[in-house]
């Protein structure tokens, strides 16, 4: 069953004084892109940035057990949004389908206007530039300073010297890590290895960022840096959708809460909370 809720004046109330210390601290970093107010939930019109229609996913190691269960659900450019659920609910296996790692049993996925169903495999590559990705364990190449981490990604989709030199500065200084330029990833605290696999997942600026577990690694406080960062990102007009297990995050930061329960779609709430009693 889904259920659709949305909060009250006391929620949005909240959620304005979570803006403003939002904005308090983040005020400390680059103000190089331009901030757009999304106090209120952003609009659903227009095109769905990502669409889910009966989607299905079974593993061949699992033939009874869908890993995802008729999933249909929209998000909205501009959205920030969390994917919650227990372990072994599907948030992975949806994160992975949205980049065509994998493909459904059945159903439809729709980024922006393409069906990724149908989509030739030459297409996949331009569909992940448009994609950033983070995931929990950084994935950030070893041997290589923070500024090569994100030139590279710019490196290898054809971007000129011209580019890497304006934008990967600039993105360094969105997250905080200008001073860190020429440092070795293992010279970095866990909380900075993050900032920089977000800063090479956006130096594209890719209308939407896809994060699983950001946080997973972090302690609180890290993850509190991390998560206000994500909602600048937001504000610039990225669609965000963050996979956490981070209950005191979810439950501050009052976004909608898309959750997940053993591939089943059980809650789609405005302004939600965690809401898992363990
Ligand atoms: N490659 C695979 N082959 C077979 N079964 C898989 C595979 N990947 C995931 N599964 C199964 O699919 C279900 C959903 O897993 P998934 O990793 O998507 O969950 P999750 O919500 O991301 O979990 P976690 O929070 O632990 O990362 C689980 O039952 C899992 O065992």
């Amino acid at each position: 069953m889904t259920e659709t809720t949305s909060q009250g004046a006391a929620g949005r109330h909240a959620g304005r004084h979570a803006a403003a210390a939002s904005r308090q601290v983040t005020s400390q970093l680059s103000a190089s892109l331009p901030v757009l107010e999304v106090e209120d939930i952003p609009q659903q019109t227009g095109t769905p940035v990502i669409t889910f229609d009966h989607v299905t996913k079974v593993y061949a190691a699992q033939p009874n057990r869908p890993a995802l269960d008729d999933i249909s659900l929209q998000i909205y450019a501009g959205e920030f949004v969390f994917l919650v659920g227990h372990s072994g609910s599907g948030k992975t296996t949806m994160i992975r389908s949205l980049i065509r790692e994998l493909k459904p049993t059945s159903g439809r996925i729709i980024i922006a206007d393409e069906d990724l169903g149908s989509m030739r495999n030459w297409r996949v590559p331009y569909l992940r530039r448009n994609i950033g990705c983070v995931f929990q364990d950084f994935k950030l190449l070893p041997n290589k300073t923070v500024f090569e981490n994100v030139s590279f990604a710019l490196e290898v989709i054809g971007k000129s010297r011209h580019v890497i030199k304006t934008q990967v500065p600039e993105v360094l200084r969105l997250v905080g890590l200008q001073d860190k330029l020429n440092k070795m990833p293992d010279q970095l605290s866990g909380g900075e290895q993050q900032r920089v696999s977000i800063a090479r997942a956006i130096v594209n600026r890719p209308p939407l960022l896809i994060c699983d577990e950001p946080t997973g690694n972090l302690d609180p406080q890290t993850s509190r840096g991390i998560m206000d960062l994500l909602e600048r990102i937001n504000r610039t007009g990225t669609t965000v959708l963050v996979a956490t297990h981070d209950r005191e995050m979810v439950d501050n930061m009052r976004r909608r809460v898309i959750a997940l329960d053993r591939g089943h779609l059980t809650r789609d709430q405005d302004r939600g909370v965690y809401g898992f009693n363990v």
